[in-house]
């Protein structure tokens, strides 16, 4: 059985079709790379699988077998299913380690205290925000150290699937090789990954499959290498990446 199942989910905002009709299955333990051109829909779709902020107008996400479309964001976080945002999303006024601890206690009522302060020093060593960091303030940090901090934040709450929405972008070349590396060793811990992400190489490097998006419908899904070989991949996604240029 998949561990996320995705079944013909939809969101519109007033009359555009933002996902429209878009199902496809995660295996446990692999790495999944969503693509696609720019209002393509990738983020809303994020956004109705983990209810943060919103879930689908309808279709079934159903997550280890359990349907959990409608439920809300902290529910799905409780059951194991925690996310990244596009642009660095920390608490500012609150240091790198309160920020951990957050995502420590936000996925699990029950664990707080020394438990919680555990979770997050492992999850801030892991991401490579050494012990001097962690009393700084999370909105003194460079993009990098945000990404790398709403990482650990995410890891803290021992999720068994994260989604990392485009977790490369304004980052530099080896700052981007540096993530590269992060995530697989997020997926070595056992964590299923589904990610959004434009940097095609890095997609390429990390994903097991690649779904490819297209006004909010699923325009291509397979191994990545065929993927993106498909004509209309590269007319869709590459084509308006060089409009866009
Ligand atoms: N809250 C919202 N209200 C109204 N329209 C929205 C909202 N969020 C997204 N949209 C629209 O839905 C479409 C899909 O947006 P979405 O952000 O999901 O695309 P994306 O593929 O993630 O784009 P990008 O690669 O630029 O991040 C776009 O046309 C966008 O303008």
């Amino acid at each position: 059985m998949a561990l996320l199942e995705v079944e013909n989910v939809a969101k519109a905002f007033g009359s555009l079709k933002a996902v429209d009709g878009v199902s496809f299955k995660v295996e446990a333990g692999e790495i999944f790379g969503i693509a696609g051109p720019n209002g393509s829909g990738k983020s809303t779709l994020f956004n109705t699988i983990t209810g943060i902020p919103f879930g689908p107008d309808s279709g079934k996400v159903r997550f280890d077998g359990n349907e959990i479309q409608g439920l809300a964001g902290h529910a799905i976080a409780r059951r194991g299913l925690a996310r990244t945002f596009q642009r660095e999303t920390c608490f500012d006024q609150l240091t790198v380690f309160e920020n951990a601890e957050i995502g420590a206690t936000y996925a699990n009522e029950a664990r707080s205290g020394a438990k919680a302060r555990d979770a997050a020093a492992e999850a801030l060593a892991f991401v490579g925000l050494a012990a001097p960091s962690w009393g700084r303030r999370a909105g003194e940090l460079s993009v990098f150290e945000r990404k790398i901090l709403m990482l650990a934040t995410a890891i803290a709450s021992d999720p068994r699937m994260l989604l990392l929405d485009e977790p490369a972008s304004s980052l530099t070349k080896p700052e981007i090789e540096l993530s590269v590396e992060l995530i697989r060793r997020i997926a070595a811990r056992g964590i299923t990954i589904l990610l959004i992400e434009h940097v095609l190489t890095f997609l390429m490097s990390l994903s097991q499959h690649l779904l490819v998006l297209n006004q909010g419908r699923v325009l291509a899904l397979g191994n990545p290498r065929e993927v993106i070989a498909e004509p209309r991949v590269v007319e869709a996604y590459l084509g308006t990446r060089r409009v866009a240029a």
